[in-house]
């Protein structure tokens, strides 16, 4: 196993981590995921020997990693960087050798087994017939082939890529994962950093979200959570399930978040009926409002992103009284209030019987003559809306 233990990196007086504990196991796709400048490269450095940590340790298989002699270590460990160096118009097939060098004796000879290894790691990139081009005549994404073909042709027990990705178009960038994906299922530790959270999500056995200097580690739909994201990146953005893949996916959020507007509108929602309205409302230039809503339900995601003040509940928990008072407060404040077609069960009745404590015409509902298809609630929800609607509540305009 190649390990991290209690690693500290700064720059000057700058410390860009503390106490971080990393592992890369045999047979595990592992990857590191954070914003620009979070420390993800220097991580790698680190662990592939590059860069002495500040404190801490890194051990590969039980032994410490700068102990060990170059070329036994290089037997043991492939590392590819963001932007590999271009020194010399090196040959492709030239390049991709180099990787043989920790199994060369002093003379550089080359065997038969280095022939062929390199042939292999230039078909697996998918270069073949590019042997005799030179670096700079090759694309970006070419050029990224070659440096993993490099690493490939090591043969070494571990690789370590800093993202590996970055000048593929979406299919190579898919075709490569896939092929990291290989190499671990065949017994490889593969360490990649990546900045697609959604290749993340797929591919990672397991991952290793940088956040404010400290690491959070588990599987994707552990690790990528609305608010594990927005304390990383600072940035809020919706997590949806997949709805093939069951994985998690991000979407950014790109809106123009108004939420200083004067007039105040409150949004009824829950399970991603809301996310529009809240939108069309908050573009409007609306300060709004929403609940009650379950933490981490897609409406409270957008609600959040969009800066609104939000009434919540924990995950899967019926409106209690506390909220439901919270919920009258923000209400009776509210200029508008507008309800989405979310089905009304018990768990969320209050949500509805909440509406009677204010001004009807303040209330516009989506499709009111919908609300008996939704109605989970013995009709109760019907009862109001109907009775709401005959003191003066409107229809909510549909977009
Ligand atoms: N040699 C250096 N001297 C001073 N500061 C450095 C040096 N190398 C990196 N840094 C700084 O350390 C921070 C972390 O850099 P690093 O490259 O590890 O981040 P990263 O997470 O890989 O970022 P990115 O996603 O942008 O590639 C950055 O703010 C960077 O400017």
């Amino acid at each position: 196993m190649l390990k991290g233990l209690n690693l500290a990196y700064g720059y000057g007086n700058i410390t860009l981590f503390e106490g971080i504990n990393i592992e890369v196991h045999p047979g595990k796709f592992t990857v590191i995921i954070g914003p620009n400048g979070a420390g993800k490269t220097t991580l790698l450095k680190i662990l592939a020997g590059l860069l002495k940590p500040k404190y801490g340790t890194v051990q590969l298989n039980e032994k410490e990693i700068f102990l060990l002699p170059a070329k036994v270590r290089a037997r043991m460990l492939a590392y590819v960087s963001q932007e590999p160096e271009t020194l010399r118009d090196y040959s492709v097939w030239d390049t991709v050798m180099m990787g043989r060098y920790p199994y060369q004796g002093f003379l550089g000879l080359e065997t038969n087994k280095d022939f062929q290894a390199v042939k292999k790691a230039i078909e697996t990139v998918g270069l073949a017939g590019y042997e005799e081009r030179t670096l700079l005549s090759l694309s970006g994404g070419e050029r990224q082939r070659v440096y993993l073909a490099r690493a490939l042709a090591q043969e070494a027990d571990y690789i370590l890529l800093d993202e590996p990705t970055n000048h593929l178009d979406l299919f190579y960038q898919v075709k490569i994962l896939s092929l990291l994906k290989d190499l671990a299922a065949q017994g490889k530790g593969i360490l990649a950093v990546l900045h697609d959270l959604n290749l993340a999500s797929f591919f990672a056995d397991k991952l290793y979200l940088f956040s404010a200097g400290k690491l959070i580690t588990g599987e994707a739909k552990n690790v990528l959570t609305f608010e594990n994201i927005y304390k990383a990146y600072q940035e809020p953005a919706l997590v949806v399930n997949h709805p093939v893949l069951n994985i998690p996916q991000i979407l950014p959020l790109i809106v123009n978040r108004v939420s200083d507007g004067k007039k105040k509108v409150h949004i009824i929602g829950g399970g991603g009926m809301a996310g529009s309205i809240m939108l069309r409302e908050s573009q409007q230039g609306a300060k709004i409002s929403a609940g009650v809503l379950n933490k981490s339900d897609s409406d409270w995601q957008t609600a959040k992103a969009l800066g609104a003040e939000v009434v919540e509940e924990e995950p899967f928990s019926p409106i209690s009284e506390e909220s439901y008072q919270r919920l009258l407060e923000v209400i009776k404040k509210a200029d508008k209030i507008v309800v989405a077609p979310v089905p009304i069960g018990p768990g969320n009745l209050k949500n509805i019987e909440a509406l009677l404590e204010v001004e009807p015409k303040k209330i516009f509902i989506v499709k009111p003559e919908e609300m008996e298809k939704r109605d989970y609630s013995g009709g109760r929800a019907t009862y109001i809306v109907n009775s709401l609607i005959k003191a003066g509540a409107q229809r909510y305009p549909e977009a």
